[in-house]
């Protein structure tokens, strides 16, 4: 579990975080989303104890996991690309940092199994791809099999099936019983992966809570329909906070009235439905809705990025 409780932390002017408390219970994957310059690393930082609260406290597993006796057993931690010795193999790495934490090398082989880089354990690792890379940073962070997980964008420069394998490994890994927290970008990601979502602006808590809640707390709950009788179904439907317009000549968008109404009524009236949908926000609109005052930079293309990796001007 992780306790984030008030927590600040102050740049010179700026203040990166500010008063954040939220939990990350054990047992599901919980997304950390937020645009760029949110304060998500500065906040994954502080939570690793790489960086000192301004104000406020975390505690991960109920305490300062670094004077535990066996850190890595309370927190694997992957923030971006690790410092690593180019000229050493994935797996003398793995064992270096074993040996200086007491685990076996038994685990490194396990660990090695467990991201999938068996083939390339004994190549060096500055001849690794970004995705290897990846992999080998998550591998270090589950070494001490940890209780807590905290990864900062760990699909970043994975492959199709890399993205797949890291999805299914981190909800297998809650679903052992561990906490995961987990930072992106890619909201479609996280909607496949994680069932609690924390969301920041600006250095503040904007959300916290289920995908699902997220999602329809954003949406617009407009439904649609496809009638060959949308004069008469709008006459019956027409009503005080019921807003209708037709967007293809058999198309009706129906706000203010539920799906079940409108079906309930044009069956009553014996007006023929061919399509009854309520529109839902994805989580990528649901995220720019409510981010929206939030961005610190604003990317002047506005075709629509999937990922609001805003640029600064
Ligand atoms: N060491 C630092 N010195 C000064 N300002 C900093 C420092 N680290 C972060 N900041 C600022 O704090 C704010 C939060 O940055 P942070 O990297 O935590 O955001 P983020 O949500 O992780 O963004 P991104 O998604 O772009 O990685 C930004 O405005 C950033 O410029």
């Amino acid at each position: 579990m992780i306790e984030v409780e008030n927590l600040s932390k102050r740049y010179g002017t700026k203040l990166a975080v500010d008063g954040l408390s939220f939990v990350v219970q054990p047992g599901i994957v919980t997304g950390f989303l937020g645009p760029n310059g949110a304060g998500k690393s500065t906040t994954m930082r502080m939570i690793a104890g790489l960086d000192q609260p301004t104000t406020g406290r975390v505690t991960v597993n109920g305490g300062d996991y670094r004077s535990a006796a066996a850190p890595m057993a309370e927190l694997g931690v992957l923030l971006e690309a690790k410092a690593v010795h180019t000229g050493r193999s994935a797996r003398n790495h793995l064992l270096a940092l074993a040996q200086t934490n007491g685990i076996s090398r038994r685990r490194v082989d396990e660990v090695i199994d467990i991201v999938g880089l068996q083939q390339v354990a004994g190549k060096r690792v500055g001849g690794f791809s970004l995705g290897m890379g990846q992999r080998l940073g998550v591998a270090s962070a589950l070494l001490g099999n940890p209780q807590t997980v905290l990864l900062d964008e760990p699909v970043n420069g994975l492959d199709p099936e890399g993205v797949l394998w890291m999805r299914t490994m981190l909800k297998d890994l809650a679903a052992d019983g561990h906490t995961v927290f987990v930072s992106s970008h890619l909201m479609s990601e996280m909607a496949q992966t994680a069932s609690r979502l924390v969301v920041v602006g600006r250095g503040k808590l904007i959300a916290d809570t289920t995908v699902e809640e997220f999602i329809a707390q954003a949406s617009h709950h407009a439904v649609t329909v496809r009638t060959p009788e949308t004069t008469r179904l709008r006459e019956l439907l027409l009503g005080p906070d019921v807003t209708i317009t037709t967007a293809q000549p058999d198309v009706l968008q129906i706000e203010g009235l539920t799906a079940e109404h409108i079906g309930t009524v044009a069956w009553q009236h014996r007006v023929p439905i061919f399509e009854l949908t309520v529109q839902q926000a994805s989580l990528e609109e649901a995220f720019m809705t409510l981010t929206s005052d939030s961005v610190e930079y604003r990317s002047t293309d506005t075709t629509g990025s999937p990922t609001i990796a805003a640029v600064a001007a």
